[in-house]
Parts: structure tokens; sequence; C-alpha cells
């Protein structure tokens, strides 16, 4: 076993029922079945959509667990991401979301059956996280457009990637872009935007890529700016989102620092890591280089 690859003897999965519209009895029986092949103990908490940090900061307090994997969209990863950030314990993913954004960006395998080979096999490495205003973000933060469609798809009774579209379609008619004023080490914004990202990490659910060149682990974050532009450009930076081209775009800016100000001067809505937040005037953005142990696949090299 190489030094990075880890036995975990005693795992925690953090379930949520509901996300990504799928069922998951089937998925307990599959835990279980790995679990006593591999000699592995483990608990499953169910979440309910309620007290779910509160809860599972309790029980991560009184129990040792090797790994916590979570077990649905970005909404559990985050929940369970930030609980772990700084511990030493390490977060795994087994994607069943509409999106599931950040674990693409670590390369986990999109497939139930081959994410479940995770338990027993696998690397631990570090990745970076962010604050906004002391809240943590592993992945991507927005303020302004998809901040605004994040808040109506949450709102929202049906979930699945066909919602979020088009609730994004329904906002984008009548949007207008907000004023900000941001202050980085590596240079300034101030004006109008369609809408600032705070990317750890590279690209949503939807595969969309905000930051093409982001790196998780490179202890600096970027600053991904869309700024106002013609309805005619609307397919041309679509299509560009969607190919992993959108720093070329004349209507981005893109600022790489290790922290930012942002004085969300319309007090638009914001959101860290998929889940909306009260919206504040002044937003700190700090960088905690390293700070998150990951589970991941083997890579080919290491096989
Ligand atoms: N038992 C439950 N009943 C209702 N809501 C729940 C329950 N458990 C968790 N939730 C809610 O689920 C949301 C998180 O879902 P999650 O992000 O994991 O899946 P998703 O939204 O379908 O996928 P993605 O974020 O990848 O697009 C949170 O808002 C949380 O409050």
């Amino acid at each position: 076993m190489k030094k990075d690859e880890q036995k975990l003897h005693n795992l925690l999965f953090v379930l949520n029922p509901i996300a990504g519209d799928i069922e998951k009895d089937d998925l307990k029986e599959d835990i279980q079945a790995i679990c006593q092949e591999h000699g592995i103990r483990y608990e499953i908490y169910t979440t309910t959509g309620e007290n779910d940090a509160e809860n599972l900061k309790k029980q991560l307090g009184e129990n040792k667990y090797d790994g916590v994997f979570a077990v649905g969209g970005d909404g559990t990863v985050s929940l369970v991401g930030a609980l772990l950030i700084g511990t030493g314990t390490p977060l795994g993913i087994i994607p069943l979301g509409s999106g599931n954004g950040l674990s693409k960006d670590l390369d986990i395998p999109q497939d139930t059956e081959e994410a479940l080979e995770l338990i027993h096999s696998h690397v631990v490495r570090n990745i970076d996280t962010i604050t906004l205003n002391g809240m943590p973000s592993i992945h991507l933060s927005d303020l302004g457009f998809n901040a605004l469609v994040v808040e109506r798809f949450c709102e929202g009774d049906t979930r699945g990637p066909g919602s979020y579209v088009w609730i994004a379609l329904q906002e984008y008619l009548g949007y207008e872009p907000k004023s900000y004023k941001i202050e980085t080490e590596n240079g300034n914004f101030e004006g109008k935007a369609f809408m600032v990202t705070v990317a750890n990490a590279n690209a949503w659910g939807s595969n969309a890529s905000i930051n093409p060149d982001g790196v998780l682990n490179d202890g600096r974050f970027e600053i991904c700016l869309i700024e106002p532009f013609p309805k005619a450009a609307s397919l041309g930076i679509l299509y560009k989102l969607y190919t992993d081209s959108i720093d070329s775009s004349v209507y981005t800016k893109i600022i790489q620092c290790r922290r930012a100000t942002i004085y969300n001067l319309d007090q638009e809505v914001m959101h860290i890591d998929g889940e909306p937040v009260e919206a504040a005037e002044k937003i700190e953005v700090e960088m905690h280089a390293k700070s998150l142990k990951v589970i991941l696949p083997i890579p080919d090299t290491n096989q």
C-alpha cells in the first residue's frame, strides 16, 4: 500500500434521501455488503433537512471516524465537508445529487457502483478551502444571476437538472446586472456584473465551467466575473461555459488571489456551494490552503 493509500476502518455515511430525486434503499444494502466484505465498521446518518449540521457535529464529536462519506448532491457534500475542514478526517463522496459539481472536479466516478469502490480502494489528498465571512466554501460560491437561480431552485418542489435549466431560462429574461466593488492583492474591480463567482474549483454540477484553470490545491482561489453583455452574446457565453473556454470571453474577468473583499453594493443574493445564504454588504474571502482531506480514486500512475 502506497503512502497516501489508507485503510479506513470506521466510516460514517451521511445519506440524503431526497438528493437528485434518486431512490437510495438498495444503496444501503450495497454499503453494508462492501463494508462487511472489507471488515469495515460503519454507521449511516440519514439527513432530514432540519438541524443536520448540529446533529452531525455532535455525532462527530462523540465518535472517532476514519472517514465520512457524503451520499447525495453538492448540498450534502458541503454539509459534511464544512464539518471536516481542519479535522484531519477525510471526506468521501458518493455522488447522487442533481449536479454533483465538486465530485466531478475531483474526478470521482459518477457511476454509483464505481464510486462505492472508494470505500476500500482510494488515496487521501489535501485540498484548499475558502471562507466567505467565516462560512466555509469548498467548491463554488456566487453572487448575482446564478445565485438567484439557485435560490429559486431551492424554494421549488422539484429537483433535478431539468428544473434548474427551466428556472435559469425564466430568470434570464428579466435579470439586470448588479454593482460590486472588489479588492484583492492582485487587482480590483468596480462596476456592474451579471455574476461574481468565488471559485475554489472549476465547474458547476451542470458541467458549465466558470473557472477552467482553477486548481483545488494551489493555495489560491479565483474571482470570476461575467460583466454585462448584450442579449446577442448570450449564446456565445453559454457555448464558452460548456467548452471550458469562458476565460477567453471579452465579457469575463478572472482575478486569482489569496484574499479578497467584495462590496455587494446592491445587496444581491448569494449562495455558498449551492446553498443560499443571507446577502451581506461586505464579504471577506479568505484562503485556507490544504485544509480538507478528501478520498479520491487511486490515480492510474499509482496502480
Ligand atoms: N430528508 C430530507 N427531506 C427534505 N430535504 C432534505 C432532506 N435531507 C436533506 N434535505 C435538503 O437537501 C438539500 C441538499 O440536497 P443535495 O444538494 O445533496 O442534492 P441535490 O440538490 O439534488 O443535488 P445537487 O446539489 O448536486 O444539485 C438541502 O437543502 C437539505 O436541506
